[in-house]
C-alpha cells in the first residue's frame, strides 16, 4: 500500500475509522453476494416453476431483496465512516501544517513565495478526503473481497476460481505499475500546481502595478503559459493513470469471459448444475467490482498521493530557529540592554554575507537609529535583533542573554515590530489592534484603547463610516499607506513590547505622522529600548546612539552629535540631507 510517510502518523489515531470502512464495504460486498446467491436462486425456481415454485421463488426473491437493502445500509454506512474519518484527519493535518507554518516563522524562506503554500494548506488537506476516506478503505477491501469469494468460488468450481485468481492477481501488478509511474508525476504536478498557484495571487496582487506599467498583457501570457505547462502536466498524468486502469480492466474483462467460458464448459459436461453456472457468473463479478470501484477512486487517489507529498515536505521542512534544549523564557520586567558580538550571516544562497563582524551595544531604554545605504543590511540586523534566523558566527545579547538560549515564544511576547511592508490581516482596525494585545477582556480593551490613543488611531477612524470597525480589507488595502502604519504602529503599542523595531516605518509617513513618530520615539525612551531603520535626519535626531552600516559593516556608531562632529560617513549623510541631496540613506 503506498503511504506518505508523512500522513502515516495522522492515520494511527484513525486506524479503527479506515478498518471500519473497509469492513462495512466487505459487509456490502457479503451482502452481494447474497443477492448473487439469491438470484441465482430465483432463476433456478424460475427453470423449475412446474414442480411447484412459486413459495421458492417468493422466498429467494424476498432474501435476495434483504440483502440488496443489506447492501445499500452497508455503502451507507461506508461513506458516514469514510467521511468522518477523512474529517478526523483533515483536521488533525491541517492543525499540525498550521503549527508547522507558525514554527517556520517569519525567517523561513519559501523556495515558491509565501503564496505558493496555500494550495498545500488549504487544497492538499482537502485532497485528503477521498485519499484517506474511500481511496485506502477501497485498497483494503479490494483485496479482502476477492479473496473471500475466491474461497466461495473454490467451493463451487476450481477451475473457475483458478481462472478468476490469474487475473484478479493482475490487479497488485496494475497497483505497483500505477506507483511507478506516477510516484514523480504527482510531485512534478503539483510543484506546477503550487507554482501556478503562487503566480495567480502575485498577479492579483500586483495588478494595479501591472496595469499602470501596460505589463497586463505580457503577464497574461506568461500565466497562460504556466496554465498551459500544468494542463500538459494533468493530461500526461491522466493518460498514464488510464493506461494503467486499462491493463485493470483487461484483467477484469478476460478474468469474466473466462469464468464464464470455463463455467459453461463445465456445464456442457455435465459437472456444474445451472444455479452454480449463474452463481460463479455472478460471483466472478463481483470478485473484480472493488478492484473496479478502485479505479474509479484513482482520481482522487493521486491528488492524495501529491497533496501527501506536498504536506510531507512541508512538515519536514527544518524551521530557521527553534528552542535549544533548556531555553529559558527573557525577562521583560523592563526595557533590555541589546547587543551584537561580532555577528556574522549570510542568507542561504547569497553571493556574499549580509553582515560581517557586526558588534556594538545600545543600553536598556535607549533608542538606537540604524542606516546605511540600501541593502547595507539594516533589515537583516533587525531580523537576527529579533531572532527571525540566528547568526552564522557570533552572538545577539539581550540583557546580556544569548539570543538563541531564551525561548522563542518568551522573546516573542517582549517584542514587536514595525515592519517595511506593513501588513494588516482582513477584519476591522479594532480588530487588528486587539490582536496584539492579548486575550480577550477589559485589560486588552483598555490596552487598545490606549495604544489607539497614542497612535492617533482615532484620526484615521474619524475619517471611516465605521470608526475602529471599519474594514481595512485584504492586507489593509482599504487604508492609505499613512494610515496602515498608524494601525500597524498602535498594534505595537498595544503588544506593550520592551523591544520595539521600526523598519523604515516613516517611509509611509506625511509630516503630521512623522512629528507622531518623533514624539513617541522621545516619550518611549526608558519605557522601552527601540531599533529605529531610520530614514529622516528628524527621526534619527531623536535617537541616543547611531549605528551607521556600509555593506554590512559598522561604518560608524556613537551617539548623533558627536558623529556629527567628526567627517565620517554619517557626517556626510548629515550635510547630504541639510543640502537636500540625499536622505540619511
Ligand atoms: N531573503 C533574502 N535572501 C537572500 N538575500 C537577501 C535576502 N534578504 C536580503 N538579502 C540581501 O542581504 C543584503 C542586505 O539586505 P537588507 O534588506 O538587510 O538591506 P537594507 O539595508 O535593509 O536595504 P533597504 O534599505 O533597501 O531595505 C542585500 O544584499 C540583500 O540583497
Amino acid at each position: 500500500m503506498y503511504l506518505n510517510r508523512g500522513i502515516r502518523p495522522f492515520l494511527a489515531p484513525v486506524r479503527g475509522g479506515v478498518a471500519a470502512t473497509a469492513a462495512a464495504a466487505v459487509a456490502a460486498a457479503g451482502f452481494s453476494v447474497g443477492v448473487a446467491f439469491g438470484l441465482a436462486s430465483v432463476t433456478g425456481a424460475l427453470l423449475r416453476w412446474g414442480d411447484g415454485g412459486a413459495p421458492a421463488v417468493a422466498g429467494a426473491l424476498a432474501a435476495t431483496a434483504a440483502c440488496a437493502a443489506g447492501r445499500g445500509v452497508c455503502l451507507w454506512v461506508r461513506d458516514q465512516l469514510a467521511t468522518a474519518t477523512a474529517a478526523r484527519v483533515k483536521r488533525a493535518v491541517r492543525a499540525r501544517v498550521m503549527d508547522r507554518i507558525y514554527e517556520l516563522g517569519p525567517g523561513h524562506t519559501w523556495p515558491r513565495g509565501r503564496g505558493g503554500v496555500q494550495p498545500t494548506a488549504v487544497d492538499g488537506v482537502e485532497h485528503l478526503q477521498g485519499y484517506i476516506g474511500f481511496y485506502l478503505p477501497q485498497l483494503l477491501v479490494s483485496w479482502a473481497v476477492p479473496a473471500v469469494l475466491l474461497a466461495v468460488l473454490v467451493a463451487v468450481s476450481p477451475p473457475v476460481a483458478a481462472v478468476v485468481l490469474v487475473c484478479v492477481l493482475t490487479v497488485p501488478f496494475a497497483q505497483r505499475l500505477w506507483r511507478l509511474v506516477l510516484r514523480d508525476r504527482a510531485r512534478d504536478h503539483w510543484d506546477r500546481f503550487e507554482a501556478f498557484a503562487d503566480r495567480v495571487g502575485d498577479t492579483v496582487r500586483g495588478l494595479p502595478t501591472l496595469v499602470a506599467l501596460g505589463a497586463a498583457d505580457r503577464r497574461r501570457a506568461h500565466l497562460a503559459g504556466a496554465a498551459e505547462d500544468l494542463r500538459a502536466a494533468t493530461t500526461a498524468n491522466m493518460r498514464a493513470s488510464l493506461g494503467v486502469s486499462a491493463v485493470m480492466n483487461a484483467a477484469m474483462s478476460v478474468g469474466t469471459a473466462g469464468a464464464t467460458l470455463t463455467a459453461a464448459l463445465e456445464a456442457s459436461r455435465g459437472s456444474l448444475p445451472l444455479e452454480s453456472v449463474l452463481l460463479v457468473l455472478f460471483l466472478s463479478a463481483e470478485c473484480f467490482r472493488p478492484q473496479q470501484e478502485l479505479s474509479g477512486y484513482w482520481h482522487e487517489g493521486f491528488h492524495g498521493i501529491a497533496a501527501a507529498g506536498a504536506i510531507t515536505r512541508l512538515l519536514e521542512t527544518e524551521p530557521p530557529v527553534r528552542d535549544r534544549p533548556g531555553a529559558a523564557p527573557a525577562e521583560w520586567a523592563g526595557p533590555p540592554s541589546v547587543a551584537f558580538e561580532n555577528v556574522d550571516f549570510t542568507f542561504p544562497g547569497a553571493a556574499g554575507p549580509a553582515l560581517r563582524g557586526v558588534s556594538f551595544a545600545v543600553p536598556a531604554g535607549s533608542v538606537l537609529a540604524v542606516v546605511g545605504a540600501s541593502g547595507a543590511g539594516k533589515t537583516t540586523l533587525g531580523r537576527l535583533l529579533l531572532r527571525d534566523m540566528d547568526p552564522d558566527s557570533g552572538r545577539v545579547l539581550l540583557q546580556g542573554r544569548d539570543l538563541a538560549d531564551l525561548s522563542l515564544s518568551g522573546l516573542r511576547r517582549g517584542t514587536a515590530r514595525v515592519a517595511q511592508d506593513v501588513v494588516l490581516l482582513s477584519g476591522t482596525i479594532r480588530e487588528n489592534i486587539a490582536l496584539a494585545a492579548g486575550p480577550p477582556g477589559p485589560e486588552a480593551d483598555a490596552r487598545v484603547a490606549d495604544a489607539v490613543a497614542r497612535a492617533r488611531v482615532d484620526d484615521v477612524a474619524g475619517q471611516l463610516d465605521d470608526g475602529l470597525d471599519s474594514a481595512v480589507g485584504e492586507g489593509g488595502r482599504l487604508l492609505s499607506g499613512g494610515q496602515r502604519q498608524r494601525v500597524a504602529l498602535a498594534r505595537a503599542l498595544a503588544a506593550d513590547a520592551r523591544l520595539l523595531l521600526l523598519d523604515e516605518a516613516t517611509s509611509a509617513l506625511d509630516a503630521e505622522n512623522e512629528a507622531l513618530i518623533t514624539g513617541f520615539l522621545r516619550a518611549g525612551r526608558g519605557e522601552r529600548t527601540m531599533v529605529v531603520i531610520a530614514h529622516r535626519l528628524s527621526t534619527v535626531a531623536h535617537a541616543d546612539l547611531v549605528l551607521v552600516l556600509d555593506r554590512g559593516r559598522v561604518a560608524e556608531f556613537g551617539p548623533p552629535g558627536e558623529l556629527a562632529l567628526g567627517q565620517g560617513h554619517w557626517a556626510r549623510l548629515v550635510d547630504a540631507q541639510r543640502a537636500g541631496t540625499g536622505g540619511v540613506r
